[in-house]
């Protein structure tokens, strides 16, 4: 996968980037010259134990924090170049975030959760409605589940609601912050089945950060952070699937890739 995507312009890209935290009279030092670049349809994982810099990383992609030093280019724009409303803009529009938390409005139903980006981007309201219907049915909600509020759905069901509003605005990048501790090990797996899914069907550049090796089924590439440095690999530099045995391989990756496509193709169903 990862080879016939050489070609293209990368969605992603961090140059040299250095990330300093105030601490006390010093500073900590959170990213030491990181660089990374992540093509469209890539499913990278970042793994590392906590602390060693991985939601800084996430943070620093999504243009939030600002680094001290080094350049953020999403789809060949140098961020720092950007106004803070182009930056706000860039955000809404090209970047899906998926947050540990699920982060949702607990006054909305799922349905409305998504409806409300289409509301913040302009969008018609029956056009938000048909996209909500069609995104949600795509992550596997059926149309009952599509009208409960966060406390009525289950932990992986509000993560499902979280993928699919990050999926929205169809961003070039998708940074995905430990989608899983919340979730027991099948549906784990199920998330990042459907996160593989959809970076092969959206064709988004993908970053999943965890500090769970043992959750690696369907990605592309693997690099490990430690004390703010990025190196190839995992730690352990075993296979992939650590011998789990819930976790997608490549080929039912495709299998996936093709039924999200189809899912949510122009006549997708709205369950
Ligand atoms: N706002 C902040 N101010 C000061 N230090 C911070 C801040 N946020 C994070 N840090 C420090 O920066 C380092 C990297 O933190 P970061 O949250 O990026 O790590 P992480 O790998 O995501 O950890 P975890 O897996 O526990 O979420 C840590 O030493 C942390 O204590």
């Amino acid at each position: 996968m990862t080879s016939t995507n050489a070609a293209l312009p990368a969605a992603l890209a961090l140059t040299g980037v250095t990330l300093t935290y105030p601490d006390g009279d010093a500073r900590l030092t959170a990213l030491d010259q990181v660089s990374l670049t992540v093509a469209p349809a890539e499913f990278l994982a970042v793994v590392g134990p906590s602390g060693s810099g991985k939601s800084t990383l996430l943070a620093v992609a999504a243009t939030l924090l600002t680094p001290d030093g080094g350049t953020v280019a999403i789809a060949g724009r140098d961020t720092a170049a950007l106004t803070r409303a182009e930056r706000t803009r860039l955000r809404r529009d090209r970047i899906g975030i998926v947050f540990q938390q699920a982060n949702l409005i607990a006054s909305l139903t799922a349905a409305e959760q998504l409806e409300a980006v289409g509301h913040l981007r302009g969008d018609r309201p029956g056009a938000a409605r048909d996209r909500a219907r069609n995104l949600l049915a795509a992550v596997g909600l059926d149309h009952a589940q599509q009208r409960r509020r966060p406390h009525q759905l289950s932990g992986g069901e509000r993560q499902r609601v979280n993928i699919a509003r990050a999926l929205y605005a169809e961003p070039a990048v998708l940074l995905v912050d430990e989608p899983t501790s919340a979730l027991d090990r099948e549906r784990g797996a199920q998330v990042l089945a459907l996160l593989a899914a959809v970076t092969g069907a959206h064709r988004t550049a993908t970053v999943l950060v965890t500090h769970d090796t043992g959750l690696l089924g369907g990605v592309d590439r693997v690099l490990t952070m430690a004390d703010g440095r990025l190196t190839d690999g995992r730690p352990a530099d075993g296979p992939l699937t650590d011998g789990c045995p819930d976790q997608p391989s490549r080929t039912s990756r495709r299998a996936s890739t093709a039924a999200w496509a189809d899912a949510t193709s122009g006549t997708a169903s709205t369950a």
